[in-house]
């Protein structure tokens, strides 16, 4: 098993076994190993394209922290710190991203701005992306438990380019939830016109 230790600016001071703690107290067995596979993979891919490796391992392994919290406490979290009450209308894929960065915060002490958009945008994406925001984006999708078609295109994609790679991810995204008539975060209709191949 990896064992990466992340700068204790970033950690605010837990080491490798408080984070994972924090993690398996949240999580079950399976989602947390593939949290680390995330992180392995966010590591590789920053080393790849030159991003903060750090950031983007720290990210990875953080990203589904909030997978498993309870909808209710979701709910009372959207209602009663400020959300958008608008998000009552989705549910907890959503939720883990945009909201599940507060979990983060008040429960583990990450604050680093940049590790927590990245998790907040690893779901529904973001028109703005940066680099990091990407590699966790498409981590999660090509983390080698991924086997689909999409995520065997989107592997090969993150050999040279991330874009395209995020591309193939929305795309199928989108053609899933409709194909499962299920509701549509708007952010990701953007996010994929943001990232749609320009012509010539
Ligand atoms: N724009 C969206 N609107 C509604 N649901 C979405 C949207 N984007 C992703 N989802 C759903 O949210 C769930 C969590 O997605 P994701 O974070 O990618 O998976 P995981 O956490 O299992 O790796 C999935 O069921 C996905 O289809």
């Amino acid at each position: 098993m990896s064992d990466y230790e992340y700068p204790a600016s970033l950690t605010h001071d837990l080491n490798r076994a408080e984070l994972l703690n924090h993690l398996q107290n949240r999580l079950d067995d399976a989602r947390f190993q593939h949290c680390l596979r995330v992180e392995e993979t966010a590591r590789t891919l920053a080393k790849r394209f030159g991003a903060d490796v750090d950031r983007a391992g720290l990210a990875g392994l953080f990203h589904d922290y909030a997978k498993q919290i309870p909808v209710a406490d979701y709910k009372r979290v959207i209602m009663e710190d400020g959300f958008d009450p608008d998000l009552l209308n989705y549910g907890r894929g959503v939720w883990h991203g945009l909201v599940g960065t507060w979990f983060i915060q008040t429960e583990v002490g990450l604050t680093d701005k940049l590790v927590l958009q990245a998790i907040e945008r690893h779901t529904t994406g973001d028109p703005e992306m940066t680099l990091l925001d990407q590699i966790i984006f498409v981590a999660d999708f090509i983390e080698p438990a991924r086997t689909l078609d999409a995520e065997v295109a989107a592997r090969k994609a993150a050999q040279t380019d991330m874009r395209q790679a995020s591309y193939i991810e929305l795309k199928n995204t989108l053609q899933y939830l409709i194909a499962e008539d299920k509701i549509v975060y708007p952010k990701t209709l953007l996010t994929y016109n943001a990232f749609i191949p320009k012509e010539g």
